[in-house]
């Protein structure tokens, strides 16, 4: 059984610091799981671009106000605690933020630590190792 606590990652190599957001990753490839889990924050007032092509992606709100814009499927949804979207279909997306949101977040493939956004907003696929997979 693995048990952790957010003020355990705070300050270590799971606390990750985007641009516009922190994601504090609970769950890695290394734990062997088969999927990872994180707690994020995005900043109000700011504008993220997203194109998981690597990995399916589950958001689930539980903190604040942001606008989701599926630009595959040209619509739009308000995004408040107690929605989930998830990115089965790989879509390119916007999430606007309005205040500051909270979400938990599903990966799967896992993440292995410390990716960030490509210029396309995509994570590379890696492995536990950190190599290619
Ligand atoms: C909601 C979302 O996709 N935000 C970008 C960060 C990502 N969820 C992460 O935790 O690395």
């Amino acid at each position: 059984m693995i048990v952790r606590r957010l003020d355990e990652i705070s300050g270590t190599n799971r606390d990750v610091e985007g641009p516009t957001f922190v994601s504090r990753r609970f769950l890695l490839a290394d734990d062997q799981v088969g999927f990872s889990l994180h707690d994020t924050v995005l900043y109000a007032g700011t504008v993220t671009n997203m194109w998981y092509r690597n990995h399916i992606e589950a958001v689930y709100c539980i903190e604040g106000h942001a606008t989701l814009q599926d630009l595959d499927n040209d619509e739009t949804h308000d995004i408040r605690p107690g929605t989930l979207y998830t990115l089965n279909g790989h879509e390119r997306h916007t999430l606007t933020v309005h205040e500051d949101v909270r979400m938990v977040c599903v990966f799967n493939p896992p993440l292995t630590g410390g990716e960030l956004h490509d210029d396309e907003g995509t994570y590379p696929l890696l492995t536990a190792e950190g190599a290619p997979s």
